[in-house]
């Protein structure tokens, strides 16, 4: 048995703050703001993962008014999402990633997000693709205000 999920999350872009993609801290003058760490790609695959089991969203588990949540580390709340995941019955089909920004240049960070994505989700490297584009210079991404992510997994039942 199949489910499928998506995910698509904003976090608006501010100096002053380390960028984070994917689990990945990348080198760049911004950063992403938020309650969390703002990691906007692992929060689209949080939200994916919570569709495909008909949990809700990160807001709901994880409450932006909640200080416990204050500069989470997104990987933690993921893991904590896999494990709702895991104990329906389920693991990883495939998932695929999108993130729309202007800048930075992600292409050199893609497999490391990659890795890191399948690691949180107790997967192999060649189950997860992330890609970037840009929104070529339209709109808040294409304006550097902000940056999106969105996500579509597949997760099956075990043994069936
Ligand atoms: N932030 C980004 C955006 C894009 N890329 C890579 O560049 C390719 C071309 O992007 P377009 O938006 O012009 O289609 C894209 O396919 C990505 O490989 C990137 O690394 N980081
Ligand atoms: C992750 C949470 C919780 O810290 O906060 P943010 O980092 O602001 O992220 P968002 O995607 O706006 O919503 C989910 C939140 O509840």
């Amino acid at each position: 048995m199949f489910r499928i999920g998506q995910g698509f999350d904003v976090h608006q872009l501010t100096e002053g703050r380390p960028l984070i993609m994917g689990g990945i801290t990348i080198p760049y003058e911004k950063g992403l703001m938020g309650h969390s760490d703002a990691d906007v790609l692992l929060h689209a695959v949080a939200d994916a993962c919570l569709g495909a089991v008909a949990a809700g969203d990160i807001g709901k588990h994880f409450p932006d008014t909640d200080p416990e949540f204050k500069d989470a580390d997104s990987a933690k709340l993921l893991q904590h999402v896999w494990m709702l995941v895991k104990d329906e019955g389920y693991e990883l089909g495939n998932i695929d990633c999108t993130i729309i920004a202007q800048k930075p240049k992600m292409a050199p960070y893609i497999d490391q997000m990659r890795e890191r994505i399948a690691e949180l989700l107790e997967a192999d490297t060649n189950q997860v693709n992330v890609k970037a584009t840009t929104s070529e210079k339209l709109g808040f991404t294409g304006r550097g205000e902000g940056i999106a992510a969105q996500t579509t997994v597949l997760i099956q039942k075990i043994g069936v």
